[in-house]
């Protein structure tokens, strides 16, 4: 199997591809470059949340290619994703500091929100994506809860200030869709866009 560029700092990311059997090497375009390559995560007025995590997803595919094609690296199919938790049309990011955790856990406590994330892969002059998307019902979470949490350090790398993969499963009295989505790579719809590069699983 071709080695293929992984357009993500993510370690899940890396972690979920590999699960899949899919040789890969990190394409690191953001921290190396500077301002050139960077992807605009800011929502904009009025976006909808699935039409923000497809365009940040393209946008990072696009500027890693703009990279790899800058650097003369060896072309190689290309994937990137991204993940963020909507609660109705409110998108919810990776939170700043403890304050915005404790503000999102809040917001998501007793709810139920969706999950999604926008996998893109281009593959020569070939550009697919696919979105898939996730419905989780939280329990209700007292301060204590919230604030042990956040203690954990476990929400600040994580869009909707929590891991599912984590102490944040115990969360989770329902859930519909794709737990490995859900974790930022869904690795059905991740097959099913590699498949029209050749990959077989
Ligand atoms: C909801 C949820 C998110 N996450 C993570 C997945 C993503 O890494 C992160 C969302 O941030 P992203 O902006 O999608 O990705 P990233 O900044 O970590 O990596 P890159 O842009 O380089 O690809 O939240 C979990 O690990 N578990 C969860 O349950």
């Amino acid at each position: 199997m071709q080695t293929i560029w992984l357009a993500s700092k993510s370690p899940r990311r890396a972690e979920l591809l590999q699960g899949m059997g899919v040789p890969f090497e990190v394409l690191q375009f953001t921290d190396a470059a500077g301002a050139q390559y960077e992807v605009d995560e800011s929502v904009h007025p009025g976006e909808p949340p699935r039409d923000y995590v497809r365009r940040v997803a393209l946008d990072k595919a696009l500027h890693a290619l703009s990279y790899m094609r800058d650097r003369q690296l060896v072309a190689r199919p290309l994937l990137s994703a991204d993940t963020t938790v909507a609660l109705g049309d409110r998108i919810l990011g990776k939170p700043a500091d403890a304050a915005e955790a404790r503000e999102m856990l809040g917001a998501l406590s007793g709810q139920v929100h969706e999950v999604l994330t926008a996998v893109v892969v281009i593959d020569g002059h070939d550009i697919r994506q696919m979105l898939s998307v996730s419905r989780v019902h939280f329990m209700p979470l007292s301060v204590e809860t919230i604030d042990r949490y956040i203690a954990s350090g476990e929400p600040f790398d994580k869009a909707g200030a929590y891991g599912i993969q984590g102490h944040a499963g115990t969360f989770v009295a329902d859930m519909q869709g794709s737990f490995t989505g859900i974790m930022g790579l869904p690795v059905h719809e991740t097959a099913c866009l590699l498949e029209h590069c050749g990959y077989r699983f």
